[in-house]
């Protein structure tokens, strides 16, 4: 067969190939349809991999791969299709609009906050600073603030989210997929750990220590001077420091602020013993409706993206095309999914620009998921 009659051949193939791709998408359409009205996910990996699986059982393990291929390429088309159908975008585009129009100018004072641990933590430190007359609710855990939030029963809720020398909290950007909440303001604190005892108790009693996993981190050069210690962790600093305090014990030490320790009567040892006195801890407030204050210069998102070459390059593009800073890019993996991950970004920009909402509207475009976690400012 010569060439012309070849591509004569391949040109009867793309019509077909136009024609079902048409029909494709037109079925996918109504799919997104039946999806709206059950409020069900646009996402659907088993179906995807249950059609990977039939076409390519019985074809040749080269052509596979190459079916494969062609086959995700149209699940992201078909998904992108539903989902612009779906008004995701546009959603998103009103939600915000109407944030900005019915959220108040700054965070309202007489609320009820909700903070992890008991009194004398740091996000409570965090809430004195963020709210001047707040009553405190305080939870036994992270996933119980933003249990309280989402409920109704506080109005805010503070979270730490990393500090500059241990890193990410990484429970916290965990919650942020499972429950539905927005960050509206976030609080860099300079965080100052001390070692407190009971008084009476001496450097040389001290047997075993307490405190939260990153301020153990965050003193671990310190903690080298006591290799006979025990070191336990506990759910919070200020558990920690209320732990020694009732204990009949005269050998144990907690790790806090200088805060906690004269809450509970205890005597600070030494202060100031974390690796680096540079030490910062971001904490940030989250309320379950939209709220854009003013003066806000960050948002935050969540997304996905498809395991193709360039889908995560297709999103730092979307940012890079506005000009805007990426301050944070973290990946979790997804519990459930084998190496499948989700970042959180943090960025630079200023929601209440035509350009950021544009931004994010893309942006839903280019991702298998996105969630908009909030515009804030950071203190
Ligand atoms: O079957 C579905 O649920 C669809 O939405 C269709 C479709 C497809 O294009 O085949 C698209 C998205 C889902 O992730 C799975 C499959």
């Amino acid at each position: 067969m010569d060439i012309q009659e070849l591509r004569a051949g391949i040109d009867a193939v793309d019509n077909q190939i136009r024609d079902l791709f048409t029909q494709r998408m037109d079925l996918s359409s109504q799919i997104a349809d039946y999806k709206r009205s059950n409020k069900l996910p646009i996402l659907d990996r088993t179906r995807e991999r249950e059609i990977l699986a039939r076409l390519t059982a019985d074809q040749d393990p080269d052509l596979a791969n190459y079916t494969r291929m062609l086959f995700k390429t149209l699940f992201d088309m078909s998904r992108a299709y539903q989902s612009a159908r779906m008004g995701e975008s546009q959603q998103l585009e009103e939600q915000i609009k109407s944030a900005l129009e019915a959220s108040p100018r700054k965070l309202p004072q007489n609320v009820t906050v909700a903070c992890q641990g008991v009194e004398g933590a740091y996000s409570q430190i965090a809430c004195d600073k963020l709210f001047a007359s707040a009553g405190v609710m305080f939870m036994d855990s992270f996933e119980g603030v933003a249990r309280a939030v989402g409920s109704g029963l506080c109005d805010y809720g503070i979270l730490p989210i990393e500090n500059n020398l241990y890193g990410s909290v990484n429970e916290v950007y965990d919650l942020m997929r499972k429950h539905s909440f927005y960050i509206v303001r976030s609080i860099k604190l300079r965080i100052n750990h001390s070692l407190v005892v009971k008084p009476g108790t001496t450097d040389g009693d001290i047997r075993e220590i307490f405190s939260h996993e990153q301020a153990i981190g965050q003193c671990s050069e310190f903690l080298k001077k006591y290799p006979n210690a025990k070191v336990t962790i506990c759910e919070n600093t200020a558990m920690a420091a209320k732990h020694v305090a009732q204990s009949d014990r005269s050998d144990v030490a907690a790790i806090c602020s200088a805060e906690c320790s004269e809450l509970y009567g205890l005597k600070q040892l030494h202060r100031d013993i974390q690796n680096s006195d540079n030490n910062y801890t971001r904490f940030i407030c989250i309320a379950k409706d939209l709220q854009i204050l003013e003066g806000v210069n960050k948002v935050s998102i969540l997304f996905r993206v498809p395991h193709r070459p360039g889908s995560l390059y297709e999103v730092l593009s979307t940012f890079a095309t506005v000009g805007v800073n990426v301050s944070k890019l973290e990946s979790r993996p997804i519990p459930g999914h084998d190496f499948d991950f989700l970042f959180y970004a943090d960025v630079d920009a200023d929601c209440r620009e035509e350009q950021t909402v544009k931004m994010l509207c893309d942006l839903t475009r280019c991702t298998e998921e996105m969630t908009f976690l909030g515009a804030y400012s950071e203190a």
